[in-house]
Formats: structure tokens, C-alpha cells, sequence
């Protein structure tokens, strides 16, 4: 794909003996929306990373076009983070970039920052210090933050994390809404389908050194799961959810409550 965000071509990533993907091609298209899934350790969090140039490959390419946002995963020692103003958080992202000198530069970031916060719709708690705001309002900031680079990419690491069902439909819907105003691709590491199952174009899912890509059609089936898993998956569809029951990951796609709806 020649106007690709981001290529893989033939890669591979190994630590030491073990491979957490080989061959591994993947063209990430302008406003595309992948997910990337898999139980603990298998990789998500160090794709992210190849692309983030933190990791170098250890066969095959890479190639990124376009400037990189990232949300990183939320940490609960953030302790320095919760000190600063919204605004401050944000401004960060907007740092490193060139907007000039003097006062015009200055003005330049200020807008930057000022239509990004708009863009989450953060502009009224941007004076408000990071720690006294809901986790809710405090992804949108980090969102904000990753969206003042104008990226061509967002690299997500979890980050419907502990936020409640409402944060998450609103994290999402504002994703989203990017990829569609400005053709930004979204590479979303989620241990939790369902919230973005509406949005998702494809999922990329590793696990134990292998990996499926494709539609969630393609790739959530019992049949593509039980073969990439070497033992027996179900994968139960309930409305517009999808339920993995068997592996050790069966809870990858479960939400609260799921579970029982699917047993009852
Ligand atoms: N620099 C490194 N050197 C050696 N091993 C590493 C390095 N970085 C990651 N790993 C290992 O690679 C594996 C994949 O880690 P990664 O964080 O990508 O997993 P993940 O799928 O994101 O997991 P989780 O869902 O728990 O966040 C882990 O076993 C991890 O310990």
C-alpha cells in the first residue's frame, strides 16, 4: 500500500529465544482503526513501541509516514503529572514541535493547545490541577495532548483502563471522531473489544508468538481463535457485543456483567 501511515514488511520481534511476532505484515491505512489484542505479554505494548522507535525490530521493516500521537498507559504514580494544570499536560505534547521564535512562536503552541483541548472538549477544567479530575476528564487531556502534534497516527495503550462505561464510549467517540475529520489512523491496544467493536476496521491479535490480522469477522470467530490458540474457543455474539469464553485470556473481551448475560 503505498500511501500507508505505517508498514510492517515481513517483521519479526524476538527477546532473547522468544518471538513475539514473526512475518508479521501490516499497512496501516490514513483513518483506519486497529485493534490490537491479545492476553498479558504477548506483545501489544511492544508494537506500540516499534512504532514509537523505543524498539528496534529484530527482522523485517518499518516504515512510519507522518507524525506519531501517543497515549500512553495510565500509571497510578503519576504523581507529578496530577501537580499540573490541564492546559500545562496538554502543552506538553506541543513541546519539541518547531512553531517559531519569540512571541509569535509562543502564540502559535497557545493556539495549538487551545484547539486541542476544544477538539476533547477540556477548554472549561483547563486550569484545574490534573489530580482533582475524574479519569475521565483526565484522558481527554492525554488525548488533547497527543492531538497537538496533528499526528497521522495514534498509538493507544489501554486507555479505557479504569474509566467507567460512559468515560469509554466518550474516549472512543472522540477517537473516532478524529480518524473521520482528519484521516488520523488509530493502533488501539485494548484488553476490551466490545467499547470500540463499533469503530474497529481490524484487529491485529497476538498471542504466544503468533498472530491473526483482519476484520473482527475474519479474526473473532471460534475457529480462527481455537487454531491460534492450539485449544478449544468459543466466541458467542450477544447483540452487538461478542463474548471469548475458553484460554487463558477468555476475559479479554468481557465486560462487566457480560459474562452472566451470556450464562443466563
Ligand atoms: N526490552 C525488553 N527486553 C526483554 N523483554 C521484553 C522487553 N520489553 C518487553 N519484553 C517482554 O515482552 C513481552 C511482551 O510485553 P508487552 O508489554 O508488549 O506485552 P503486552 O501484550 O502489552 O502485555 P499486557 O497486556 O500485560 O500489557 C513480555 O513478556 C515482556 O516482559
Amino acid at each position: 500500500m503505498t500511501d500507508a501511515v505505517v508498514s510492517f514488511t515481513e517483521s519479526g520481534l524476538s527477546f532473547d529465544a522468544r518471538a513475539l511476532w514473526r512475518d508479521l505484515d501490516l499497512d496501516i491505512a490514513p483513518g483506519e482503526f486497529i485493534a490490537v489484542l491479545g492476553p498479558n505479554g504477548s506483545g501489544k505494548t511492544t508494537l506500540l513501541r516499534t512504532v514509537l522507535g523505543q524498539v528496534p525490530l529484530t527482522a523485517g521493516t518499518l516504515t512510519v509516514n507522518g507524525r506519531i500521537g501517543y497515549i500512553p498507559q495510565q500509571h497510578a504514580d503519576d504523581s507529578d503529572t496530577m501537580m499540573l494544570r490541564g492546559r500545562d499536560l496538554v502543552g506538553f505534547g506541543a513541546d519539541g514541535a518547531s512553531w517559531g521564535t519569540g512571541l509569535r512562536g509562543l502564540r502559535a503552541r497557545r493556539a495549538r493547545v487551545d484547539a486541542a483541548l476544544a477538539e476533547v472538549d477540556a477548554t472549561r477544567y483547563a486550569g484545574t490541577a490534573v489530580g482533582l479530575l475524574s479519569g475521565g476528564e483526565q484522558q481527554r487531556l492525554r488525548i488533547a495532548q497527543a492531538l497537538t502534534r496533528d499526528p497521522a497516527i495514534l498509538l493507544c495503550d489501554e486507555p479505557l483502563a479504569s474509566l467507567d462505561l460512559t468515560s469509554q464510549r466518550t474516549v472512543v467517540e472522540l477517537l473516532d471522531a478524529r480518524r473521520r475529520t482528519a484521516n488520523t489512523a488509530v493502533l488501539f491496544v485494548t484488553h476490551e473489544l466490545n467499547p470500540v467493536l463499533p469503530f474497529v476496521d481490524r484487529v491485529v491479535y497476538l498471542t504466544d508468538g503468533r498472530f491473526r490480522i483482519g476484520t473482527v469477522d475474519e479474526v473473532m470467530n471460534s475457529e480462527t481463535l481455537s487454531e491460534l490458540y492450539g485449544s478449544p474457543i468459543e466466541v458467542i455474539r450477544i447483540g452487538s457485543r461478542l463474548i471469548v469464553a475458553g484460554g487463558e485470556d477468555a476475559h479479554h473481551c468481557v465486560e462487566q456483567g457480560y459474562a452472566d448475560e451470556a450464562a443466563s
